[in-house]
This record gives C-alpha cells, sequence and structure tokens, in this order.
C-alpha cells in the first residue's frame, strides 16, 4: 500500500501551531513546498493556506481533512522565503500565519469570506472557458460577492483557481474597491469605425450629422485629439475617457455614434506599471569626495556583510547607490532598494527609472492589489525586475538571488511596523533576508542611528563617512530664534518670530522656495506656562511628564511617577498654564493670512491619502506652482528640491519633550534632516530653528551640524540607564475592555515575570495612550542583557503568559508582543 501523505500548511490565522492536512490521492503528484492549497477549515470556511512541509506522520490527536484543491502547479513562497518567515515569526514572537498576512498581497490570499468585485472596465480580450464567462455574468450583475457565494452558485466546492484566471484577467478586484490611480491593462479607447476611415465616408458622416449636434461635437472632438482627419483615419484613437472630459450628458450621443458604427469602442493595452522605455541615462561622474567614499564602501564589502554609509544631506548617497545598483545588476544579481515611506518614493523612483527603466520595479501599499500581485509575480516568474523600490513589505517579495540591499534613511522609525503582528524592523529583518541570500546590506543616512552608528563603530558594521555636499556647497547656516524671548517682547506673529518671517518674506522676494517643518506626531499634549514656557518634567527622568486630562495627573513613563497636575507655573508662578500644540494645517491657514499672494501646499497625512497626491504635490513643488510646502515628518528627508533657500523649524521643543529615551536623538534626526533640505544646489542655505529653549545640547548639536558629540551623550545615556543598544527591549501590551480586568491580570503577569527575571521586569504601567478602541492598554516593559538568547526568553515569557492568561477571569485579555519597540 502507498504510504499516506500529509502537510502542514500555514493558515492567514494566528494559530500557534500549524494545521495538518491529509492529502487525496491525485495531488500527491508533484506537491512541493511553498505551494497554496485550499483547504476547510472549522465548520464552513476555507483559506488559501501555504504548504509548510510534506510529510507522512499522521497527527494523533485529530482526524485531518484532505486539501480541497492545490492552486497552481509552482511554489508561490520559495525556500528562502520559508525560511525568512521562520525566522520573523521566531525573533518577533508572532505565529506564521501573521507572518503569511503580512508577506503576501491581498489578491495572493483569498478566503470563502474574501470579498470579489467586478472591474466595470474590463474589456475581454482573451477567450474565456464558459464557466468562468458565466460567474463573470453572475458578478457584473452582484457588482461584488464573496468567493463562498460563488462557490454555491457553481454548486462547487472552490473556486480559487477560477477566480485565479480572471485575477490574472483583470476582469475582478478582491478585497478593496478602484483604488484612484488604478491603471487597468486596458482602458477603453474610441476610434473611427472601419467603414469610416475613408475619405467619403467621412464626410458623408459629417453630413448625416447635421441635425445631431452633439454627436457632431464628438466627432469633432475625436479629430481634433488624435490630431486631425489624417491621423483619425488611419485608426489613430483616443482614450473614451477623453472624449466623455468635462461632457458628462455625452454618453447618449456618442451611443448612438457607436450604433451606426461611426465610431467603435476598443480595448488599448495599457502598461499597468507604467514601465518607462526611454533613454537610459548615464551614470554621473564623481566627485573626488564622492568617488573615495565609493571606494571605500566596496573595499568595505569586501570583509563586511553590512556597511554603514554616513554622508551628510546631499552628498550624492543616492548618486552613489545608482553605481552600486548597476554593478550588481551587471553581475545578474537582484536589488532591493527600501525607503522608509511612500513619500520618498515618487522622487526616487523618477531618478531610478532613468538610469535602470523597466528594470526597475515598484512595491508599495498605495498600489492596488493587483499591481502588486503583478511585482510579486514577475519576481516568481518573468524576472524583468532587477531592482526593486519599496517600502517595508517588500522585504517578503520572492527574491530568489539578491546581491545587494540598500536601505536609504536607515535612522527612520517608519521602517518599524507596529500594528498587526508582525511588529518588525524592516531594516533589521531586511538585514537576516541579506543574510539568506549572501547579499551584501549599505544602510545609508545623514543621521545614523545609535544603535547603528554603534555598531559601526564597534566594528560589527563596516563604516564610511562623507562629509561634503556635492559641489562643495556649504551645509546650510542654522539660526536660532529664541520664541520665549519674541513672546515675551510680543513680537510673535502667532506662531512665527520676526526673524522666521523676516527670511521667509526674503526668500519668497528672490523667488525662492521655503519648507515650513511643524512635527505633529505625539498625541498627548502637554503643559506650557503661557507666560514663561515652562514644561513640568519628571523629578526622577530627564523627561516632560505628559498630561492626563481625566485623572488630572502628569505621568513620567519612564518612571512612573505621577503628581498632580500643577495649578501655577513652578518656574514663574504664572497660573497660565496651558495644553500647547499646533500643526501643519493652522500653519497653513496663518502663512496665507500673512502672505496673501503666497502660494501655500501641505504635506501631510490628511493630503497624501491617495497614491496620486504625493507626486501632485512634490511636482507642484519641483516646478514652482507652490512656493511655499508645509509638511510634517514626511518633507524632512530624502526629498530633493533645487530652488529652496529656507527651512523653518516651527517649534523644536515639542520634538525634545518626547517621554521617551529616544526624543533627543529623534529631536536631531529631524531637525537635521529638515535643515538638509535647504540650499542643496547653487548657494547655501538658510534654518530658522524656532525654539523656546534655545540653550539647548540638542539645539546646539544641530547648529553645530555636530552628529558626533549628539552620539556621544546620546550613548553614554543608553549606558547608564540601560537602554539599546547595550540592552534589548521587549514590551507586552495587555489589552481589555475593562480597566481592572486588564490592569489585575497584568500585576500577575509582572509578577510571575519577576519571580524569574527580577528586575528586568518594569510596570506594568499605562502607556500614554491609555485606552484605545474601547481597549484598555497596559504595558510590561522587559530589558534584557544582550547576552540573553531571544528564544528562551521566549519561552520563559509564554509560559507565564500561558499560565496567567488562562485563567477564567483573564480569558480575554489579549496580549501583544513587541519585541525592539521604538
Ligand atoms: N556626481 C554627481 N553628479 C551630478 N549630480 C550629482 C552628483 N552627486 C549628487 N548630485 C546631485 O546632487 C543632489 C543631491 O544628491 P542626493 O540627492 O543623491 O543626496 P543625498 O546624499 O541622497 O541627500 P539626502 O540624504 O539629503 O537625501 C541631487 O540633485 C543629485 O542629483
Ligand atoms: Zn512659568
Amino acid at each position: 500500500m502507498e504510504p499516506e501523505i500529509f502537510v502542514d500548511v500555514i493558515l492567514p490565522l494566528p494559530l500557534p501551531r500549524l494545521f495538518t492536512y491529509f492529502v487525496p490521492d491525485d495531488m500527491q503528484d508533484n506537491l512541493q513546498k511553498g505551494m497554496r492549497v485550499v483547504v476547510p477549515f472549522g465548520k464552513k470556511k476555507q483559506y488559501s493556506g501555504i504548504v509548510f512541509s510534506v510529510h507522512q506522520n499522521k497527527p494523533a490527536e485529530y482526524e485531518t481533512k484532505p486539501l480541497l484543491s492545490i492552486i497552481e502547479r509552482t511554489p508561490i513562497i520559495n525556500e528562502k522565503q520559508l525560511d525568512f518567515w521562520q525566522w520573523m515569526a521566531e525573533y518577533y514572537q508572532c505565529t506564521l500565519g501573521e507572518v503569511y498576512k503580512a508577506a503576501l498581497p491581498s489578491g495572493l490570499k483569498l478566503e470563502s469570506e474574501t470579498r470579489v468585485y467586478y472591474n466595470p472596465d474590463y474589456i475581454q480580450s482573451n477567450e474565456l472557458s464558459e464557466k468562468v464567462e458565466k460567474v463573470l455574468l453572475f458578478l457584473s450583475d452582484k457588482k461584488f460577492c464573496s468567493v463562498g457565494e460563488i462557490n454555491d452558485f457553481l454548486k462547487q466546492k472552490s473556486s480559487f483557481s477560477l477566480l485565479q484566471t480572471l485575477l490574472e484577467e483583470g476582469a475582478v478586484f478582491v478585497n478593496e474597491r478602484l483604488k484612484e490611480g488604478y491603471k487597468a491593462r486596458t482602458e477603453n479607447y474610441l476610434r473611427l469605425g472601419e467603414a469610416f476611415q475613408k475619405e467619403e465616408a467621412l464626410h458623408e458622416a459629417f453630413n448625416a450629422l447635421e441635425k445631431a449636434p452633439r454627436q457632431l461635437q464628438l466627432l469633432m472632438t475625436l479629430l481634433q485629439k488624435t490630431g486631425g482627419a489624417g491621423q483619425a483615419m488611419n485608426g489613430a484613437g483616443i482614450s473614451r475617457k477623453a472624449m466623455l472630459e468635462g461632457n458628462n450628458s455625452a454618453t447618449s450621443p456618442l451611443n448612438e455614434l457607436l450604433k451606426k458604427g461611426i465610431l467603435e469602442q476598443y480595448a488599448h493595452e495599457v502598461g499597468r506599471l507604467d514601465l518607462a522605455n526611454g533613454p537610459i541615462k548615464e551614470k554621473s561622474i564623481f566627485s573626488p569626495a564622492q568617488a573615495k567614499a565609493f571606494k571605500e564602501i566596496e573595499s568595505a564589502f569586501e570583509t563586511q556583510n553590512v556597511v554603514l554609509f554616513h554622508g551628510v544631506t546631499s552628498s550624492g548617497k543616492t548618486e552613489l547607490y545608482i553605481h552600486l545598483i548597476e554593478k550588481n545588476i551587471e553581475k545578474g544579481k537582484q536589488v532591493l532598494y527600501l525607503l522608509p515611506e511612500i513619500a520618498l518614493t515618487t522622487q526616487i523612483t523618477t531618478r531610478l527609472k532613468k538610469h535602470f527603466g523597466n528594470k526597475l520595479g515598484i512595491y508599495h501599499s498605495k498600489f492596488s492589489s493587483e499591481e502588486r500581485v503583478e511585482v510579486y509575480r514577475d519576481l516568481l516568474e518573468n524576472h524583468h525586475y532587477q531592482i526593486v523600490l519599496g517600502v517595508r513589505s517588500s522585504i517578503f517579495l520572492p527574491f530568489t538571488n539578491l546581491g545587494l540591499v540598500i536601505v536609504d534613511e536607515e535612522h527612520e522609525h517608519s521602517f518599524k511596523q507596529f500594528d498587526p503582528a508582525p511588529r518588525y524592523h524592516a531594516r533589521d529583518a531586511a538585514i537576516m533576508l541579506a543574510h539568506k541570500h549572501g547579499a551584501k546590506v549599505l544602510l545609508g543616512t545623514a543621521t545614523p542611528s545609535v544603535e547603528s552608528y554603534y555598531n559601526a563603530k564597534r566594528g560589527k558594521y563596516g563604516l564610511v563617512e562623507l562629509f561634503t555636499r556635492f559641489e562643495d556647497i556649504q551645509l546650510p547656516r542654522i539660526l536660532v530664534a529664541d520664541t520665549r524671548e519674541a513672546r515675551r517682547k510680543k513680537q510673535m506673529k502667532s506662531h512665527f518670530t520676526p526673524l522666521l518671517l523676516e527670511h521667509v518674506e526674503s526668500a519668497l522676494s528672490n523667488n525662492k522656495q521655503v519648507i515650513l517643518f511643524q512635527n505633529r506626531r505625539g498625541f498627548s499634549p502637554f503643559l506650557e506656562c503661557t507666560v514663561c514656557a515652562w514644561v513640568p518634567r519628571c523629578k526622577f527622568c530627564d523627561v516632560s511628564m505628559t498630561y492626563h486630562k481625566k485623572m488630572n495627573q502628569l505621568v513620567c513613563h519612564y518612571c512612573g511617577h505621577t503628581v498632580t497636575t500643577p495649578q501655577t507655573c513652578h518656574a514663574c508662578g504664572s497660573p497660565s498654564l496651558s495644553t500647547q500644540g499646533f500643526g501643519t494645517e493652522k500653519i497653513e491657514e496663518e502663512i496665507k493670512n500673512i502672505f496673501p499672494e503666497v502660494r501655500a501646499g501641505r504635506m501631510d497625512l490628511d493630503t497624501t491619502r491617495s497614491k496620486k497626491s504625493y507626486q501632485k504635490i512634490i511636482s507642484d513643488f519641483e516646478s514652482g506652482n507652490i512656493d511655499v510646502l508645509i509638511g510634517t515628518q514626511m518633507v524632512t528627508k530624502g526629498l530633493d528640491f533645487d530652488n529652496v533657500s529656507v527651512v523653518g523649524i516651527l517649534n523644536a521643543d515639542n520634538m525634545l519633550n518626547i517621554p521617551d529615551f529616544r526624543a533627543f536623538e529623534r529631536g536631531f534626526q529631524m531637525m537635521a534632516q529638515v535643515s538638509g533640505r535647504a540650499g542643496r544646489k547653487n548657494k547655501q542655505g538658510t534654518v530658522v530653528l524656532q525654539t523656546s529653549a534655545p540653550d539647548h545640547p540638542i539645539i546646539g548639536y544641530v547648529v553645530e551640524n555636530d552628529y558626533a558629540t549628539m552620539y556621544k551623550t546620546q550613548i553614554a545615556e543608553r549606558q547608564m540607564y540601560k537602554y539599546p543598544p547595550y540592552y534589548r527591549l521587549m514590551n507586552l501590551i495587555l489589552k481589555h475592555k475593562h480597566k481592572p480586568v486588564v490592569d489585575k491580570a497584568a500585576e500577575a503577569l509582572a509578577n510571575q515575570l519577576r519571580a524569574i527575571l527580577g528586575d528586568r521586569v518594569l510596570g506594568p504601567q499605562e502607556p500614554p495612550v491609555g485606552r484605545v478602541q474601547n481597549q484598555y492598554l497596559t504595558r510590561i516593559m522587559l530589558k534584557f542583557e544582550k547576552g540573553h538568547s531571544p528564544s528562551h526568553v521566549k519561552q520563559l515569557v509564554n509560559d507565564a503568559v500561558n499560565n496567567i492568561l488562562s485563567r477564567q477571569e483573564w480569558r480575554y485579555v489579549t496580549l501583544q508582543v513587541d519585541v525592539d519597540p521604538l
């Protein structure tokens, strides 16, 4: 008798263990690890899962169910990915199912509840089977339905593979509605009907339409937009959209024209990923300083796998990356170029495309699921893309032959995923990914993270530094504007000091542009004395205290120290304490009030919801349609504008008063980065930095552009107070809808952990935002010496968690584990 075959399957669910299924005889041939299969789960559900292993060990504890089908003939996850997933689940303490959910674009993760949407713009170009046509008809009627409903409609167990066909055809979408900016593979176009592509026939048509002015108008539009009758008679067409633009009532005359055969509609191919095939730009020629840095990077890579490239703003790091990428592509290797945020991809895409044309693939969440699937599939099957530019999730792409990973702006916190699990840091994960491929990693930034610089200094990473800007333009001069003094002298105009306004004005009158930066991050408003700008700080820690309104208390999030809200200022005695804070939107309004002529633009989360909005704002600024760009941290780094002469930092204080041991490092990075947007071409720029604490050491380091001293002070504090990179942190966040429940559970868990781990356990403590989505939160922080093995710790934590949270009264307390929290 043939042995029975089983598979362990990864399901997109937070299950601690993999599920084992039985493989029916007819599916046994060619079943491999990494393939997608359809499995039943629970009473009614179906999922597409990933085969993790194929074996002959029949599980003893439960009766196995059979696989329903295999979705495709080849694995969709390669061995290196599976390996990487395992590492991630282990290190970041989550399940493989959670990694699977994060790793695949939604178009590749079908579930019976997955919603399928009909694409109204779809034009059929390939022959479809009868069954597929039937489903399409069903869907076009209903607009959308679930996969389960399609199963019912077809009276079959699973329709995933049929759906796969429809997805590939572009006829349907899953899970998300059409997104703005989505480009169908084909677009509806209009041209002259074949019979009318002749002079006399066209003439006749004109005559015949004399009494139908609206149809005539449309015909004229076609001739105009295609560039004349000659072109139109050669079969040139225009998009239906262009035809109807600004003419909403034209559908019925258009239909008439179509009926008469004067016009015909056809499917025009448009590249979904907009593959530029333009001339490939030559690489730039290095300055001597760049050439030296480039050599150093190459020689560092001879002995090191990871190199930190610390180059001041506008030193031309991106140009060096381009040379490195080219060398890798020449060797037939793939390159991953990681950026922390989508805001940055726009400009870098343009720069890379000039050099690499359609070898460049782009991958981020502002692309529709279908577009992401296309990149994914290309890497898997076709290998057109040799370089992928993407944000953090692109570390999950199916690379086969990675040679280099560039982590640009490596210091950025947005590389860390917070919710949902896996809570990974894309930079750190990329280093592991590269390791699995034997690839090199270049961490590039003008302001290295303390962790990376520490690793470089002690020789774990290579270190290459470049301290001159391209063309030896001086780094901007930084002027500090004392808001406290300006306020005292009643010189403030809303949030602007005279110094800042003066520079903005002179830049504008010289036809230069201005960037104004206001960091609105930070949910917790703090108290400030309106007279002397005193901010309450913790007695025991060097952090400001957070104002908790409901409790009427000030809390230190490091030691837990609390005080009742003071009624008067402890420095000057004034009773006028108020919560402080203003955002970019207010600044925009004020700028428009002060300079009515000025064209102001804003870039922050609120103005960049759609895929094209970044592009729009950035190109408006590049082309001079915006004079003043106001933004959050999005505008601070990576962007390269030629004509910005002045940068204003509206409020340095709120960066430095965040109760976090990384606040000073972060403040320095943000200020140095945004300063770096000034004076990149032609002439030294100016930065006006507004602060009520002009003597703050961090302000001094920013003014002097003194990264080294900033690092020295910070690393000393990290060592003294047992923070990373000397210690490893791990947060356990507990949630429940009743505060007493979560507090008691956390207390019990902390006590249990303390019995084993001693004072490595801190808290529980309510985080700055104590309630999210109606759940009360509390946090236990674990601090470990670097030597501790994470898996040993994991075991200890797991045991304690299982012990505590399995108790009846705490069953519904949920736990989030955040390893290396930021
Ligand atoms: N060798 C070169 N030849 C021509 N132009 C260059 C060269 N090096 C840099 N540049 C130009 O100088 C400007 C700044 O370079 P780039 O954007 O690469 O700096 P960067 O170090 O990445 O800056 P940041 O850290 O601020 O993002 C760009 O417009 C770039 O095209
Ligand atoms: Zn005061």
